[in-house]
């Protein structure tokens, strides 16, 4: 059965993060959590998590669902980019996602989450949707709800079409051709070590010259802004007044009165265009003159990221089959 679910941004202000509603258990218990195919767990705040770190978020009880089950001697453990974690134990429960349902689904329940996720009311946990090599359950490592449901999907596949400021959706078993343009250039995906890793055919800035590279990096809806070589961003923001790589704010900011190129990256033979309005990303602080931009540098990360202000871009398919490739169209 295939199925079609909300990406909400939980600012209104500025494309943070999305959350898409979930049933777990009987009787259901609805959840907002962020679609991430940067990493593997799908984890979920709890009746297990206490109650000092918790500050708003819906929580899920395994005690108040006929269906759920311990997965008993299980842990899991897991570390974000950003420093964010949580930790905790596993029960596995009826999973439904716009009307797709896997039961069984491992579901992992926080016994421990960072300030970071407690200070976020909007989002109740994550669902990975990168490789299940990525999920962190110990000793048996569990399957993503993409790779459990993926059996009962018409075509083993789910979209992104994620949006500036707006609702979009994620689909799961079939593509809306009535969400892009065009045609879907599909890129072969290296799956080792887990993430939805491509290769980018280079770069332009604004409406400049075209620049031929092979930038590596990985496809991440649970990453809010887009991280590429110190090079490509260095030429960007040399095109914008004002401009500076701040130690102080910890990136590229600029006055938010300046003018922003456009930022255009190669996918194969064809191209994506993200806005300039994508790479304004949002004031320091509300009212504040200095933005922070949404092309920052990968240098010190070691990976390049298109997180979403790359994917807001375009109309994205993640093709879980063998092999796996990813899609991407201009909608
Ligand atoms: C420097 C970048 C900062 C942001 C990092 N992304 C994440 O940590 C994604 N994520 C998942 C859960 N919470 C956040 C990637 C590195």
């Amino acid at each position: 059965e295939n199925g079609s679910a909300a990406a909400i941004p939980i600012d209104p202000r500025f494309d943070i993060a999305y959350v898409t509603p979930v049933t777990i258990g009987t009787p259901p218990q609805t959840l907002y959590l962020d679609f991430d195919t940067g990493s593997s767990d799908l984890w979920v705040f709890s009746s297990h998590t206490p109650e000092s770190q918790v500050r708003g978020q819906r929580i899920y009880s395994p005690e108040k669902s006929s269906t759920a089950k311990l997965l008993a001697g299980h842990t899991w453990s897991i570390l974000y980019g950003d420093g964010s974690g949580s930790l905790g134990n596993v029960y596995t429960d009826n999973f439904t996602v716009g009307g797709v349902t896997v039961t069984s689904q491992a579901v992992q329940t926080a016994q421990q989450v960072s300030y970071s996720f407690t200070s976020q009311s909007e989002i109740h946990g994550l669902v990975g949707l990168g490789f299940s090599t990525l999920n962190t359950v110990f000793p048996n490592g569990q399957l993503t709800f993409f790779d459990n449901a993926k059996s009962t999907l018409d075509s083993p596949v789910f979209t992104a079409d994620l949006k500036w400021k707006k609702e979009g959706t994620y689909d799961f078993g079939f593509i809306d051709e009535t969400k892009y343009t065009g045609e879907i250039t599909y890129l072969p995906v290296q799956t080792d070590p887990g993430y939805w890793t491509f290769t980018s055919s280079g770069y332009a800035v604004g409406d400049g010259a075209f620049h031929p590279a092979s930038i590596v990096g990985i496809a991440d809806t649970g990453t809010s802004l887009t991280y590429l070589p110190a090079e490509v961003v260095t030429s960007y923001w040399g095109q914008v007044d004002g401009a500076v790589d701040s130690d102080y704010y910890g990136g590229y900011v600029f006055p938010c009165s300046s003018k922003l190129p456009s930022f255009t990256f190669g996918v194969g033979p064809a191209n994506i265009t993200i806005p300039a309005s994508y790479i304004n990303y949002a004031q320091i602080t509300e009212g504040s003159p200095v933005c922070f931009g949404g092309l920052q540098s990968s240098s010190w990360l070691g990976v390049n990221i298109w997180g979403d202000v790359a994917l807001k871009a375009a109309f994205v398919v993640f093709n879980g089959a063998n092999p796996p490739t990813i899609g991407w169209a201009k909608k």
